[in-house]
């Protein structure tokens, strides 16, 4: 009784729990080895003499916290410059200690770091692919801890320091490696020429449309080589940087030469040219520069034809004629199969902008199937591909599409600037090196998974604090990785941004409505500012005007897609900058990338994170007159530490939020999955430490089960896989099971798509 009632003291007086005391008394060694209900009764007996001999509560607690068993809240917060004590020897094999370890081994199945400070070692929750279930199945064990876990994220102890506990930021990442910058010489291009539009053989209206409606004097580089080639009549080939002034090298020759065509070209006539593109988005751009051109010669009639629009509507308008036809290339197939008054007797001119692309999203089964409509009802005919970055796949285009081509290629790639390239491996995949915009800044940071969020968010906090707002544009590698964090920026940033002028995100990508994508798409144009989300959708040719940076959050599948995504800014000779964000196991991609003689400088993580200390709401209150450092590293860290722990209390509000968190987490790690081979030795799943990263996700712990979960439908497919090939040798399943999660091509696809997809490898881009 009389142990019974010293217990109950000891707990009164120091606030203790009971366990904590059992576990301060274990972990200094003096119960090793007894059974536990010995042990328990040997604890009550220490205890006993301790508060007998008024042995101080913080002694009980500091043994407590050195035999890190049992969490006692006394110990201070955000103490990154003191060293981690070290178990003492017989805290091994003490019962809180075996039970922590069972718990660390399922932890760690799940990918999750041993973390010496857990509260209570209940496994997290599964994650439930379907909706809603999430509300549901939340034990009350898991109740519990969070319950706990909040408490200890928000509380402020006596001492008057603050209490973030949630996120050890800092602690126990891996090395940043030293970025080792090759000597590399970009490719060049000159962007303007020194002649003007009225130098060519056009018609003087043509002229001064582009004069007067379109406000341009001089001639590109390559409007300056390849316009005289395609009033030549020639196939060309053309291959120049981004934002070089493709369109309307080919979109001036089609205009002249068919507004020359004898007799007048009537509507009721249909194509006499058809322009393919990748996306909807740049079918609309273009419709809108060949609209412009035409203004003189209201009887040429352009149309534009893509998937997410009625198709009702589309057939009525080629009932009644559209003369410059441009269309993605799905969507044009499916009328070529389904309506018939399309017809192309008259054909005249076949453009492919962004050939390469077309190929990529394994289109050349539709584009084949396209030039056989086309060869079988006109013979005489212009064919142009356009590109940044003509590759490989290209030439086998050209080779059944082209006859006799012209080769344009603007860049100066001439055998001095080889020797200062390195040439990786991965480099072979892609031969070619391609030029870059000569303005543009390019950067890379390197930065621990567990701070990838908050880096990202304090770059773009750092960037809105600037006086000229930044006009930006991220990319992600996934439609739900774009949803996330357009709803947890949504969420937890523009609250904090300044009332007059919160900062403006948008998102697009391929799971949203036809309208919807549209509006963005015009909204962002039209912006002197903002932060566009998104997926590769928007890395091809779009012409958004004046973006001041391009963020690569997930690093691109190729060299290809690097230059592109970029080559959203420093368009036409302005200036601009992008910045790709690395985990340390990737750093390799730069000398990858320096390989395509890209040239990337490194940014610390520690500069992008100091834009915090700019932010007044990530200040830690304190206590007792203590003022917080507003400056310097441990400011830094602490701000960052207050702001990742907005983003995971936002996370863990509800067991949706939780749920939908580790949804977007799973989709990284699909698309993760999808790397190319080449690029495997850097980007592989293996490499991913699914605790660190669970908590660029907002969560705190490595969903238990994620990578069973991928592994299993991995393994799944697998089987498939046998199976199929003993029937019929088909596409890998695993293949197709990469390419179904790859980007945001991949989902969303309406059932008749994804029939289409599986049968093809088609994405929903052109339907
Ligand atoms: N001669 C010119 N003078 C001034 N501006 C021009 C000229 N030619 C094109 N532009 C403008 O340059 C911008 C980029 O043109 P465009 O989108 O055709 O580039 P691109 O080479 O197709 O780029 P991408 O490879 O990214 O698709 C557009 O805003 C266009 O209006």
């Amino acid at each position: 009784m009389y142990v019974i009632y010293c217990t109950y003291k000891i707990q009164a007086v120091a606030g203790a729990p009971w366990t904590a005391c059992e576990g301060s008394f274990c972990s200094c060694g003096l119960t090793r080895g007894l059974p536990g209900s010995v042990a328990a009764l040997c604890s009550c007996m220490f205890q006993l003499i301790a508060f007998s001999f008024r042995v101080p509560w913080e002694f009980l607690a500091a043994m407590g916290d050195e035999g890190l068993i049992l969490n006692i809240t006394h110990s201070p917060n955000l103490n990154y410059g003191k060293k981690t004590h070290q178990k003492p020897h017989g805290a091994q094999k003490s019962r809180g200690n075996r039970r922590s370890k069972a718990v660390k081994r399922k932890l760690q199945d799940a990918g999750e770091e041993p973390s010496s400070k857990r509260l209570t070692p209940a496994p997290v929750p599964d994650i439930k692919p379907k909706p809603g279930k999430g509300a549901t199945t939340e034990s009350s064990q898991q109740k519990t801890k969070k319950k706990r876990n909040s408490g200890k994220e928000k509380e402020e102890n006596p001492k008057g320091r603050s209490s973030v506990k949630t996120s050890s930021l800092f602690k126990n990442n891996p090395d940043i490696p030293d970025i080792e910058r090759p000597n590399v010489k970009q490719l060049q291009e000159e962007v303007f020429s020194s002649d003007s539009f009225a130098d060519l053989d056009l018609h003087p209206h043509l002229v001064s449309t582009i004069n007067n409606v379109l406000g341009m004097a001089r001639m590109t580089s390559v409007q300056k080589m390849t316009i005289p080639a395609l009033l030549l009549g020639k196939d060309t080939m053309v291959r120049s940087q981004t934002g070089s002034g493709k369109t309307l090298a080919y979109g001036i020759p089609v205009v002249q030469s068919l507004q020359g065509v004898t007799p007048k070209i009537q509507r009721s006539d249909g194509p006499y040219a058809l322009v393919l593109v990748p996306t909807r988005e740049l079918a609309l751009q273009s419709f809108s520069t060949i609209q412009k051109l035409l203004k003189p010669f209201t009887w040429i009639v352009p149309g534009v034809l893509m998937g997410g629009e009625k198709r009702k509507s589309e057939k009525a308008r080629l009932r009644k004629g559209i003369n410059i036809l441009i269309s993605t290339p799905g969507r044009l197939l499916d009328h070529i199969k389904s309506t018939k008054n399309i017809h192309f007797r008259l054909v005249r001119w076949l453009v492919v902008d962004e050939a390469d692309r077309i190929l990529d999203l394994g289109f050349e089964k539709d584009i084949t199937a396209i030039l056989n409509a086309l060869n079988s009802q006109c013979q005489e005919r212009q064919n142009v591909l356009l590109s940044a970055t003509l590759n490989q796949g290209v030439t086998r285009l050209a080779d059944i599409s082209l006859h006799d081509p012209v080769s344009v290629t603007v860049a100066d790639d001439s055998p001095c600037n080889e020797k200062d390239a390195v040439k990786p491996e991965a480099a072979t995949e892609e031969p070619r090196s391609f030029a870059m915009p000569g303005q543009l800044h390019q950067h890379a940071v390197v930065v621990p998974s567990k701070l990838k969020l908050v880096t990202l968010a304090a770059f773009i906090l750092g960037k809105w604090k600037c006086k000229r707002k930044p006009k930006m544009i991220v990319f992600f590698a996934s439609c739900e990785l774009v949803e996330f964090h357009f709803t947890l920026f949504g969420r937890v940033l523009i609250p904090q941004t300044s009332k007059e002028d919160p900062a403006l995100f948008l998102r697009l990508h391929g799971n949203m409505k036809q309208e919807e994508r549209t509006e963005v798409f015009e909204q962002f144009t039209q912006a002197d500012a903002g932060v566009l989300l998104c997926t590769d959708v928007a890395a091809r040719g779009l012409d958004l005007p004046q973006v001041t940076w391009i963020v690569q959050y997930n690093a691109p599948v190729s060299a290809a897609d690097y230059i592109h995504r970029v080559g959203r800014t420093a368009r036409l000779g302005a200036q601009g900058s992008s910045l790709l964000v690395l985990i340390p196991s990737e750093a390799e991609y730069i000398q990858t990338l320096a390989g395509h003689k890209i040239s990337v400088s490194e940014m610390k993580m520690e500069d992008v994170l100091s834009g915090l200390l700019m932010e007044d709401f990530l200040k830690i209150k304190r206590v007792e007159n203590k003022k917080a450092e507003s400056s310097g590293p441990q400011a830094m860290r602490e701000r960052a530490t207050v702001l990742q722990t907005k983003f995971e209390d936002y996370v863990h509000a509800s067991p949706d939020t939780a749920l939908w968190a580790k949804k977007a987490l799973q989709s990284y790690i699909r698309s993760y999955a999808t790397y190319p081979k080449s690029m495997k030795h850097i980007f592989h799943v293996r490499s991913l430490h699914l605790g660190h990263v669970a908590k660029s996700f907002g969560l705190r712990d490595a969903p238990h089960n994620l990578s069973q979960q991928l592994t299993g439908s991995l393994k799944k497919q697998g089987k498939v896989k046998q199976k199929r090939s003993d029937r019929q040798k088909k596409p890998g399943a695993k293949q197709r099971f990469s390419d179904l999660l790859r980007s945001e091509f991949a989902s969303g696809l309406s059932p008749k798509a994804k029939k289409k997809l599986k049968n093809s490898g088609n994405s929903e881009e052109s339907t």
